[in-house]
């Protein structure tokens, strides 16, 4: 891949002449915009340009190397500065690198050449930072909560504050609400928002974890602890070191482990399972849960002492339900994105489909608005999408064949009619519609086994 990242040089030569030789090599790359002063006071006068590479002569009338070094870099600690000496002095070279030079070269026949690759090297450098920083921009991007939570109603103007506001402080977080409701989506806002947003934002959904796995999981265990543990794992807390840990469904915790985590809380330090050896570790704790955690300390299943160490900034979520005409706002969001990424014309909503909506009540919120609308264009006939193409509670979309309900019907009905459309649409590729989906394939197998879906 061609390089094209532009590299700001300033020479900085005394000798004109040679000078002049320096910015004749390197002005043989269009992308080198070179600059050439002969003093060290005009270099610094002009630092505030931020070139990206220096070129020192070691010996200047106003400045030896190795202060102008230091003077430069107190300044500009970025820039790659490249000292260029008369003569060779290996202990001159060793401290000039110790305070930070790119590289050290000595006037012979060989500089230049030798010069030509230093600055290449930078200048891959150099597009590597820039890929980064222009990656780093976009994610955060992606989780601009502006971007990212869609909405306009009053409760979620209200959430973009708190979440700014939490952003802002280093609290811990708790959410709570209905399940779907965009718990985690906020809690990734929160950590894209904070200092941390260049460390890790690690996710752990505490339900889904075996409780014998837990312990392991959050807090890493040593080689040989237990039968199994072939070799050393840290765990998802030091994996946060720095960032952000999300536990999910923190009420899901076993007593046991609610002690655990009140320790490391307390002494902000982990252990591993099987050493006696404490790790210190500094993250962000976020949790969520959509049950009601102070009921579960009054009904004694959640230690109280834990409770308020946790409770932070709470956070609570609206159900979808509640939030108006934010309901087809995000239909038509999901619509628009689902139909651009699988290269389908764009659908809209009929009136009648728009009126359905807003009567519904969303039991699984906006992760089971997001899924009725995929399978709506799935099955819409034309580009409108019309009542009987919104698999809502209750409510069956023609051609979708559905289990024998019974009383405790719709959502896994709902959900079994939604999996068994997409192995369809997707010739029973089970790992595809999986994470089209984003359910485990555990469950697709599961609805198989129990015969709520078929693979024919
Ligand atoms: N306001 C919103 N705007 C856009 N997408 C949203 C919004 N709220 C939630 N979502 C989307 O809905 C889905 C569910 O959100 P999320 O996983 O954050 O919910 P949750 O409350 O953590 O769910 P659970 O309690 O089941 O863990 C995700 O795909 C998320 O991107």
């Amino acid at each position: 891949m061609p390089i094209s990242t532009p590299v700001h040089i300033f020479i900085v030569e005394d000798n004109a002449w040679y000078g002049e030789l320096l910015e004749y090599r390197l002005s043989q790359n269009p992308d080198h915009h070179i600059r050439r002063f002969t003093t060290v006071q005009a270099c610094l006068d002009n630092l505030g340009d931020k070139p990206d590479l220096i070129t020192l002569d070691f010996s200047l009338p106003d400045g030896q190397g190795d202060q102008v070094l230091r003077l430069i870099k107190e300044r500009h600690p970025e820039v790659a500065v490249i000292v260029i000496s008369g003569q060779e002095d290996v202990r001159t070279a060793i401290s000039l690198l110790h305070q930070g030079a790119y590289d050290y070269l000595v006037k012979d026949d060989e500089t230049l050449d030798r010069l030509w690759n230093s600055v290449g090297n930078v200048q891959k450098q150099l597009q590597l930072r820039r890929e980064n920083e222009q990656l780093r921009a976009q994610i955060g991007q992606k989780y601009d909560p502006q971007r990212a939570i869609l909405g306009e109603s009053q409760q979620i103007k209200h959430l973009f504050a708190l979440i700014d506001k939490a952003g802002r402080a280093n609290i811990s977080v708790s959410l709570s609400g209905e399940t779907g409701t965009g718990k985690e989506l906020v809690a990734k806002a929160i950590h894209f928002r904070s200092e941390r947003r260049d460390r890790p934002f690690v996710a752990v959904n505490v339900a889904a974890i075996p409780g014998e796995l837990l312990e392991s999981e959050l807090f890493g265990h040593e080689k040989g602890a237990f039968t199994g543990a072939v070799n050393r794992r840290i765990g998802r807390f030091e994996e946060a070191n720095k960032g952000t840990i999300f536990l999910d469904e923190i009420s899901e915790l076993d007593l046991s482990l609610q002690a655990k985590l009140l320790r490391v809380l307390q002494e902000r330090e982990v252990v591993r399972v099987g050493s006696n050896a404490p790790i210190a570790f500094d993250a962000r704790l976020m949790v969520a849960t959509h049950r009601n955690l102070e009921q579960e300390v009054r009904e004694g299943r959640f230690r109280e002492d834990l409770y308020y160490r946790l409770l932070g900034l709470p956070i609570m979520l609206p159900p979808l339900r509640e939030r108006g005409a934010d309901i087809l706002l995000l239909a038509n969001s999901f619509l628009q994105d689902f139909c651009r990424q699988n290269s389908m014309v764009a659908c809209t909503l009929s009136d009648q489909a728009q009126a359905l909506l807003l009567q519904y009540n969303f039991p699984g919120n906006v992760r089971e608005l997001k899924a009725v609308m995929e399978l709506a264009a799935v099955l819409a006939e034309g580009e409108v999408i019309q009542p009987q193409d919104l698999s809502l509670r209750g409510e069956r979309p023609q051609g979708v064949a559905l289990a024998d309900s019974g009383a405790d019907e719709s959502l896994r009905h709902q959900t079994a009619a939604i999996v068994q459309r997409y192995l369809q649409a997707y010739n029973g590729n089970i790992l595809q519609v999986a994470a089209r989906l984003q359910i485990g394939k555990s469950t697709i197998y599961r609805m198989l086994q129990n015969k709520e879906i078929t693979l024919s």
